[in-house]
């Protein structure tokens, strides 16, 4: 494909994510364009983009791909003002926004004949924000979800993926409808529990001051994502409402079987309950080409010692094994902790944990 001058507009995390994917791996020219003039700074001098401006229609102008990376509600107002643009030629628009309906439904009502309007999902993210935190291997082995407007756009379908294939993430076209109902249920809806648990958690500190500090590896790993930007998950629940409203009426109603089998003490019924899901978790990581990126986890007891943890990560290394993800679970003054080390393969989940092994180190596997 020949050289395309890309426009990221909305330079944050995920933004500043594909920029830094399409500058590493293709000859593409890339520029910006994002309301925060710090951020447009820091990615000019980082060499992440090479030019930008702060007006988003004369810098559209000179685009043949335009991403946006913007806020959801911020998309919408982006994608009316493209339509208004004097467009030299034809262009591609996409977005990364996390609910696709009302995206899609901002699209449909697109008169310049210009634009073709190719809906975008990467399923990959982080509880962090902004261009600092922007990464080129974000999205690599993540589903990318494509909701074309029109199915008929094969050839501009081509070049998006084309494109957005730098990223080394794999595709799967879903209408919006499918889109939000599967991302609500997998991803927004789990970020509802998540900030209602540590409500929770806040409420009882009220009758136990010391409650925080029994936090550990549980309740850390299940609240992970509250610690996200709380703007953005308003813009998703906001933009995904009807949805997220299905999904809690669901779920209350699972709570209130949940509370029956509890206040009953159904013995049987509480292991099936567990059992049945502890087996569908352990399937999700297995499913290679599934929405949750396959690792296979080692956990390794350390001791508090300074250099420990280097110690391990020099030992794999030495054994060519490539950790994906380093998470040290707990470490306190005087004892041992937990780091768990996340591999793609489960070749290597259970090498490395052999070596640790033999080399005096407790482990553990999980998937
Ligand atoms: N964070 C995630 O895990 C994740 C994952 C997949 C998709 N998304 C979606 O991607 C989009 C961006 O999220 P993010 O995590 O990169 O957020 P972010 O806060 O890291 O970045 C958003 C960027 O958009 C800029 N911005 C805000 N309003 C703007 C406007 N009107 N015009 C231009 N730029 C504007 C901000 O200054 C910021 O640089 C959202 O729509 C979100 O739903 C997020
Ligand atoms: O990794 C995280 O912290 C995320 O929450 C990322 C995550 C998700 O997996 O739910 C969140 C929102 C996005 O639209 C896509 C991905």
């Amino acid at each position: 494909m020949k050289q395309q001058t890309i426009l990221i507009a909305g330079l944050g995390l995920i933004g500043g994510s594909i920029a830094r994917a399409i500058r590493n791996f293709s000859d593409h020219k890339l520029i910006g364009f994002d309301v925060d003039e710090s951020t447009l700074k820091y990615a000019k001098e980082t060499g992440i983009i090479s030019y930008y401006d702060t007006n988003l229609q004369h810098v559209a102008q000179r685009a043949d791909i335009i991403i946006l990376a913007a806020p959801i509600t911020e998309t919408i107002n982006m994608i009316q003002k493209l339509d208004q643009v004097e467009f030299p030629k034809q262009v591609i628009v996409t977005d990364t926004a996390s609910v696709k309906g009302a995206i899609l439904t901002a699209a449909q009502q697109i008169n310049n004949p210009n634009i073709t309007f190719i809906g975008g999902h990467p399923m990959a993210g982080s509880h962090k924000r902004g261009v600092e935190a922007s990464k080129a291997h974000l999205f690599e082995n993540a589903i990318y979800v494509l909701s074309p407007l029109d199915y008929e756009a094969e050839e501009q379908i081509e070049v998006i993926k084309s494109v957005l294939a730098t990223t080394k993430c794999k595709f799967l076209v879903l209408k919006p409808e499918e889109h939000d109902e599967m991302t609500g249920v997998i991803s927004h809806f789990p970020h509802l529990i998540a900030s209602s648990l540590v409500h929770q958690a806040k409420k009882w500190e009220r009758t136990h001051a010391y409650l925080p500090n029994l936090a550990a590896g549980g309740f850390r790993d299940i609240t992970r994502i509250a610690s996200s930007n709380p703007q953005m998950w308003q813009d998703i629940f906001h933009h995904n409402q009807s949805k997220m409203s299905y999904f809690l009426e669901d779920w209350i109603e699972e709570m209130s079987h949940l509370k029956l089998l509890i206040e009953t003490n159904e013995k049987n019924e509480i292991l099936n309950y567990l059992d049945s899901a502890k087996k569908y978790r352990d399937g999700l990581s297995k499913k290679e080409q599934g929405a949750i990126p396959s690792f296979y986890d080692v956990y390794v007891d350390i001791h508090d010692q300074s250099g420990a943890i280097a110690k391990v990560v020099q030992i794999l290394a030495d054994e060519n094994f490539s950790i994906k993800n380093i998470e040290i679970l707990e470490v306190r003054e005087g004892i041992t902790g937990v780091l768990r080390l996340s591999f793609h393969t489960q070749k290597e989940q259970i090498e490395s944990s052999k070596k640790l092994t033999s080399l005096g180190y407790e482990t553990m596997i999980q998937n």
